[in-house]
C-alpha cells in the first residue's frame, strides 16, 4: 500500500473535542433528530460522542467493508442494511455520522439509502466534502488521517536524523 505524502495524526482528546464541536454545529442547525445512522466501524465513536450531546437515544447502524488503498478504494460490501422504519420518508429527520469522508464513496452509499438525511462527518478531504452536509476540519487529499484507536505509543525519530544515541 503506498503512503499519502502528508499525516494528521489525532490524540483522543482531540477527536472528542472535534466530534464535540461537531455536535456544536449540528446543535445550532436547530434540527430534532429522530434517529442517527452510524457508519461502521469508524462512525462509532463520534455517534457515541454526538449522541450524549444531543441526546439522540434511537441509534441504528450500517455496517460497510471496504478495502482501502491510499488513493484508490477496492469494493464496498455492504454487510448490514437499515431497518424500514429508518428509512422511512428518504431518512428525513435522520443524522448519518461517520469519522471521515475520503473519496465520498461510502458516504455515496448511504446517501443512496436515505436521501433526505443530513451527512456529517468529523473530518472531511476534498473530494468527498460535496456529499457531506456540516463537518469539522478539511485536509487536504494527500493527507491521511491517524486516529487513535488505530495507534499505539512507539519511539519517533528526530526531526533532523541520526541524532540518537
Ligand atoms: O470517503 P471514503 O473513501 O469512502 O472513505 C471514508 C471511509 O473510510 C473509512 O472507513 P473504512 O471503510 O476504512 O472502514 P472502518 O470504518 O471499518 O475502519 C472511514 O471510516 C470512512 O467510513
Ligand atoms: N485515515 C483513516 N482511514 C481512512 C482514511 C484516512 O485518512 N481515508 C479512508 N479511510
Ligand atoms: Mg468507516
Amino acid at each position: 500500500m503506498s503512503l499519502p505524502e502528508k499525516a494528521f495524526p489525532v490524540s483522543w482528546d482531540q477527536f472528542h473535542r472535534d466530534a464535540r464541536a461537531l455536535a456544536w454545529r449540528l446543535a445550532d442547525n436547530g434540527q430534532d433528530w429522530r434517529a442517527m445512522v452510524c457508519i461502521t466501524r469508524g462512525g462509532l465513536v463520534p455517534a457515541a460522542i454526538i449522541s450524549r450531546e444531543l441526546n439522540i437515544r434511537m441509534i441504528e447502524t450500517v455496517c460497510i467493508a471496504s478495502y482501502h488503498d491510499y488513493d484508490s478504494q477496492g469494493q464496498m460490501k455492504v454487510l448490514k442494511g437499515i431497518t424500514a422504519e429508518i428509512a422511512r420518508d428518504g431518512g428525513e429527520g435522520v443524522l448519518i455520522v461517520d469519522d471521515l469522508t475520503d473519496t465520498g464513496k461510502t458516504a455515496a452509499e448511504v446517501r443512496a439509502m436515505l436521501p433526505k438525511a443530513h451527512f456529517a462527518a468529523v473530518y472531511a478531504k476534498p473530494k468527498g466534502r460535496p456529499l457531506v452536509d456540516t463537518f469539522v476540519t478539511e485536509v487536504s487529499q494527500d493527507t491521511w488521517i491517524y486516529f487513535p484507536w488505530d495507534m499505539g505509543f512507539t519511539y519517533q525519530e528526530p526531526i533532523a536524523k541520526g541524532t540518537r544515541g
